[in-house]
């Protein structure tokens, strides 16, 4: 079997070590003898193959490169991502990806930037003097169907632990929270809420990088995208996963959490 992981703007939108998330995608293929190709997907990259790849990945980025990326993603490219994303390919956007997929983001500075509109949801940042939203993250993904996916695979609540850095604040209509925030800020440190559901895309404030920490999510990911291929039900191997558990474990305990979550 094979995979194409679609990269967005690997040189604008990589600030914060979310290219682990392409990583993790990368070798829990390769572990699996899944042939597998990434694809960046970036302004020289013509706007067929934003609807050509079975996954995609959107790092986080600074307002300064969220604006030049929005310019590049006008037109036929957000046309092509918009149909990807409905059409069921998964995908994982941290962050300042999110934030485009939504209505708009206002920066702290500038001019709002307006996104895609796929997400039922706005972004603002509060200005220049308001705290970054900035620390560890802790909390349980609660969005259907995928709750339930994800428990079945890791045999597990499904509980992420990542990293959040966030000046803007998000906060959602329609479309469905991805989780409830156990400790952290989430979406916007008001509601107790974290991320964004739609389709099968995951849309979170989590670095960390989050694939990293949360396994389960990379397998869902490549689960999701080796059916739609492949129009079969796919049962992935299962990876020594030691070295996240006792990650997750040690992160748990300096958050003072392990005597509240017993998790994988
Ligand atoms: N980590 C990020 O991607 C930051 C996104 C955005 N620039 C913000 O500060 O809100």
């Amino acid at each position: 079997m094979e995979l194409s992981i679609g990269w967005l703007y690997p040189n604008l939108m990589s600030t914060y070590g979310d290219r682990g998330n392409v990583i993790c995608l990368q070798r829990r293929c390769q572990w699996r003898d899944i042939q597998v190709t990434i694809v960046p997907l970036d302004r020289e990259t013509p706007s067929e193959t934003f609807q050509q790849v079975d996954i995609i990945v959107g790092g986080g980025a600074q307002d300064r490169q969220q604006e030049i990326v929005m310019r590049d993603l006008k037109g036929e490219k957000a046309f092509a991502l918009q149909q990807t994303l409905n059409n069921d390919t998964p995908g994982v956007f941290t962050c300042g990806s999110p934030q485009l997929l939504g209505h708009y983001y206002e920066p702290a500075l500038g001019q709002k930037i307006e996104g895609l509109g796929l997400l039922d949801m706005v972004s603002k940042h509060p200005g220049i003097d308001a705290p970054r939203c900035i620390g560890n993250v802790v909390f349980e993904i609660t969005a259907k169907p995928l709750a339930t996916e994800l428990e079945t695979i890791w045999g597990d609540r499904p509980i992420v632990i990542g990293f959040e850095n966030h000046g803007g604040r998000t906060y959602l209509k329609t479309v469905q929270h991805l989780g409830k925030v156990i400790t952290g800020y989430g979406n916007n440190g008001e509601d107790g809420m974290e991320g964004a559901f739609y389709h099968n895309a995951i849309a979170t404030y989590s670095h960390g990088p989050l694939l990293a920490k949360n396994p389960f999510i990379t397998d869902w990911l490549l689960k999701k995208a080796l059916e739609n291929k492949y129009q079969k039900e796919i049962t992935l191997s299962k990876l020594d996963d030691s070295l996240a558990i006792a990650a997750r474990k040690a992160m748990l305990q300096r958050l003072d959490l392990s005597k509240i979550i017993a998790t994988n």
